[in-house]
């Protein structure tokens, strides 16, 4: 613009107006381009002029990462999406998918998204929501959509994954009938929260933000930035489209309570609050009481966390293509951050990763511990989700041991100039068909470390085994035989097994020894004290380990929010070895005993029960009540803290100046530069095939299975194809559907897709999908058929052919499949002669059923709590909620200053 403009003077001596103008049109674009602000939501203004259709325009820049292989979708495919959702939003679900939608094992791939659209808007109606809370059908719709619009196409962290996490909320809200408990508005407040939890994530996790020093997390202070931003992305959808403000007629006070609400519980889910959200928990269970608005606050931020994490609640063919989804994202970070001279997070790493040892480590170190609290609180859940998720490590304990067995026995062969890697037992990918096939094999289970290989018995010279309590080893021999899912309950205490996580198997079984795990991962990846070495000492190398993504993310963390509105600096743990034990014993010793008070002082209640130490000497993560930060002062850095019997202070001391040190400064040149003048790493999505598994590259009959069951994600319409062939569209143009959408409904009409008898007669044979159900449920106690191997490879999502031909016959036959679905989940609920096919298509007044809409039409379902005003202030628990002025900062002790952030939340840090 500026030549412009100076050729014109000089040509003509004046600028004219119409240039003049149009600077300043480019200034103010330019501004708001490069105010982020500006740039979270795709506007609305730019694309009204399609349809009504909220928001479909690309937006220009990113803020959540540097180098983003990822984008949105195609707004072509949105307006579709959002057009065919009008189409069918005033369908409803007939009884068989209700139902299915209360259980664990339905299967989002099996739908379209405008589908998965409608299956929202009915949770919403079904809880009685849009009627308590004066949400119109139009109003709810353009939210779900805009929702729907402000989702990444990123492999895992997208819509399909915030639909699982709605629907796992859904269903443990029906199972546990938490509604009348917890009160309509923190129902609300979960299901918006779950709905909106990942907003615009990136698929780069926190730990990269804070790395690669984001836009995002430069502005949320390395804090949660991602979860600050989905928060942030959820009311400026409302905001910014007024008619999708699902919040706009509550009460000030409603909204205050759910605008806290949803911030406290999507900022829950960030995996560095992991142990001090599940340690706050533990202390509450005891003594929960419904009537505390604090024990409600805390509930909810472990049931949103419980359902962001249920993947491996969900049978084997749900769950694993999420895994491989997972895998792929993490495996493109961690790319990302190879190529960008990051520090690379472990737990990504597809050179130290197996789909095994990442579950083994997951599951049993963070999943497992959270979802059993509730379970203690809730037993109600126990079935849909608890007992899933317990074969799910079971299973990934086997694979992981076969894995382990294999090793071992190429290793003697080869030292014993063996051949063949094939036979007896070994297959191709290093599996050991022995221990994956017979339920009753002692691999997994063998006391005192041992494994059986061939009738011999190999004794393995690590401690990893020895680290598993004799509890544990009992379960694992007890559940060795067990064969269904009905897990009878029994006196399961679950102390996590060690992952193996050294070394990583490639398609062909052959080994990659890893390097030490902490030892590449520098700032914030790094075990980089002395003293932690010596305390691995006794970690051989087979039980390394490589950290979770909580003991990750906690360390990304620098400045740790409390949810007593104060934060704290994380104590870094004092090594792994130590960190494990404490997740061994911790919770042996804590819940009942009460042993676990060795770190606190007077009784303190909050954290730390988790983490609660073997050893009175290890550390907690957690904060600690009475004393929430480390004074980094030399002089008191020589003083026990005060509510911690701390036997390495002093190591700590220098263990977290130089942790606060690599954290602020990210990887490259020690002096926190982060090398620069890479290249960006220009690193698409990885395809499937590049998740690393045990084994990959080799078609197998899970595979197959798989393919059948994950089906047409080619657009991810084909299986929905055969319904909206039969539903065929109500014709109404969206606007049309928008403005009939209110509580009596337009006259949409009612199809039910089959009959009751249709279903009672499908036939096994008659799908794919009645294959994968055969063979599944032929295999009960574990989620794998026997000799199932891992195959990502034949996985690609939307892969032509099965998928098309599977959408024909759903066309023909698409209640049988439908059928099938259901008995195949293993653990799902058995066909029901009562079930009713797929969709009826019916409006409200039809069917005769409730269907909230306008304000006071319909009425919610259920026994109801008193009129939802239960919902608690922010942050607050035991917890007192404290009133700040934003901004404002205090010297709180010796080279302490505390800064508030935002109400109710300050953060403490070293000056
Ligand atoms: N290794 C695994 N990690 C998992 C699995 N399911 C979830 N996760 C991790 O948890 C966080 C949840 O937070 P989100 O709000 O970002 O979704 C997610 O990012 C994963 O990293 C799993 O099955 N295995
Ligand atoms: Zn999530």
């Amino acid at each position: 613009m500026e030549n412009l403009e100076q050729q014109l003077r000089s040509a003509s001596g004046e600028v004219p107006d119409v240039v003049k103008e149009l600077r300043q049109e480019v200034e103010a674009l330019r501004n708001r381009l490069q105010n982020p602000e500006n740039l979270t939501l795709r506007k609305t203004s730019q694309d009204s002029s399609a349809s009504n259709t909220p928001s479909t325009s690309k937006r220009k820049k990113r803020v959540t990462g540097k180098h983003q292989p990822y984008g949105r979708r195609d707004p072509d495919s949105a307006r579709q999406v959002y057009n065919k959702f009008m189409e069918i939003s005033e369908g409803s679900a007939c009884e068989g998918v209700r139902k299915w939608l209360r259980q664990a094992t339905f299967e989002s791939d099996a739908w379209s998204d405008e589908e998965l659209l409608l299956l929202l808007q009915h949770i919403y109606v079904d809880l009685g929501l849009p009627s308590r809370f004066g949400i119109s059908m139009p109003v709810l719709r353009r939210f779900l959509f805009a929702v729907y619009d402000n989702y990444n196409d990123v492999p895992f962290h997208n819509f399909r994954h915030c639909f699982c996490v709605a629907q796992m909320m859904y269903a443990m809200i029906c199972k546990a009938e938490l509604m009348p408990r917890i009160g309509e508005l923190e129902t609300f407040i979960l299901i918006t929260s779950c709905i909106c939890h990942d907003l615009d994530h990136p698929g780069y996790n926190n730990i990269y933000q804070i790395n690669a020093r984001t836009e995002l997390a430069l502005r949320y202070n390395d804090i949660s930035p991602l979860e600050n931003h989905h928060c942030s992305v959820t009311f400026r959808i409302l905001e910014e489209d007024p008619e999708s403000d699902i919040f706009a007629n509550l009460s000030p006070t409603d909204y205050r309570k759910v605008r806290e609400g949803v911030i406290r519980c999507i900022l829950a889910t960030d995996m560095a609050r992991h142990n001090e959200i599940l340690a706050q928990f533990r202390e509450i269970i005891p003594i929960f009481d419904y009537e505390n608005p604090a024990h409600i606050n805390l509930l909810s931020m472990v049931l949103i966390k419980v359902a962001d994490i249920s993947n491996e609640a969900r049978p084997m063919n749900v769950a694993e293509p999420w895994l491989d989804r997972l895998l792929q994202e993490f495996f493109s970070q961690s790319d990302a951050e190879k190529m960008e001279g990051l520090p690379v997070t472990p737990f990504m790493d597809r050179d130290k990763v197996t789909k095994p040892s990442s579950q083994c480590s997951f599951i049993g170190y963070v999943l497992l511990p959270l979802f059993e609290a509730l379970g203690d609180l809730l037993p109600e859940l126990d079935d849909l989700i608890i007992i899933p998720v317990r074969e799910a490590l079971d299973y990934y304990r086997r694979l992981n041991e076969a894995a382990k067995d294999e090793r071992h026995r190429r290793s003697v062969d080869a030292a014993s100039g063996g051949g063949s890697c094939k036979g007896d037992g070994g297959t191709e990918d290093g599996m050991t068909h022995s221990a994956l096939l017979d339920p009753n094999s002692t691999s997994s289970a063998a006391p005192s470390g041992g494994h059986t290989y061939g009738g011999n018995v190999l004794t393995k010279s690590g401690s990893a085994h020895s680290m598993r309590s004799k509890r544990s080893l009992q379960w694992m021999r007890s559940h060795s035989h067990s064969h269904s899912r009905s897990y009878d309950g029994g006196d399961y205490e679950p102390v996590p097994q060690i992952p193996e996580k050294s070394r990583s198997i490639d398609a062909t079984g052959e080994e990659t020894l890893t390097e030490g795990i902490l030892a590449e991962n520098r700032p914030i990846n790094e075990e980089a004290d002395e003293e932690e070495s010596s305390e691995e000492e006794d970690v051989d190398e087979e039980g390394e380990e490589t950290v979770t993504e909580v003991e990750v993310s906690e360390k990304a963390l620098k400045f740790k929010i409390s949810t007593e509105g104060s934060s704290t600096i994380v104590l870094p743990p004092t090594g792994v070895r130590k960190r494990r034990e404490s997740r061994v014993e911790g919770r042996v010793k804590t819940d009942d005993e009460g042993e676990g008070e060795t770190n606190t002082s007077g009784g303190g209640k909050a954290g730390g029960t988790q983490d609660v130490p073997a050893e009175p000497s290890s550390q907690s993560t957690a904060p600690q009540d009475g004393d929430r930060t480390l004074d980094l002062t030399e002089e008191n850095s020589q003083q026990p803290c005060r509510s911690q019997k701390n036997h390495h202070h002093s190591s700590i001391m220098s263990r977290l100046r130089h942790f606060t040190e690599r954290l602020s400064l990210g990887g490259g040149d020690g002096h926190g530069r982060r090398e620069g003048g890479l290249s960006p790493p220009n690193t698409p999505p990885r395809p499937h095939s590049d998740c690393s598994g045990a084994s990959r590259g080799r078609a197998s009959p899970l595979a197959m299975q798989r393919k059948t069951a994950s089906l047409g994600r080619e657009g991810h319409g084909k299986v929905g194809r055969g319904w909206r062939a039969l539903v065929g569209g109500k014709g109404g143009n969206s606007s049309a559907a928008e403005g009939g959408g209110d509580s009596t409904g337009s006259t949409g009409s009612f199809l039910a897709a089959c009959s009751p008898e249709e279903l009672g007669n499908g036939t096994a044979g008659a799908s794919p999908s009645a294959a994968s159900s055969t063979s599944s449920s032929s295999v009960q106690p574990l989620r794998r058929k026997k000799g199932q191997e891992r195959d990502v490879e034949e996985e690609i999502p939307g892969e032509g052919s099965l998928a098309r031909s599977l959408d024909s016959m759903l066309q023909r036959d698409h209640c049988k499949w439908w059928q099938h679905q259901k008995i195949g989940r293993s653990g799902g609920p058995s066909p029901s002669s009562k079930q009713r096919g797929f969709f009826s298509f019916s409006s409200a007044r039809s069917r005769g059923e409730k269907q909230a809409g306008g304000r006071g039409g319909g009425e919610a379902r259920g026994s109801i709590g008193s009129g939802g005003s239960k919902g608690p202030p922010l942050l607050g628990g035991s917890i007192r909620r404290r009133k700040h002025n934003i901004g404002s900062q205090k010297v709180t002790g010796p080279g302490k200053v505390s800064v508030v952030l935002a109400d109710g939340v300050a953060c403490e840090s070293a000056n």
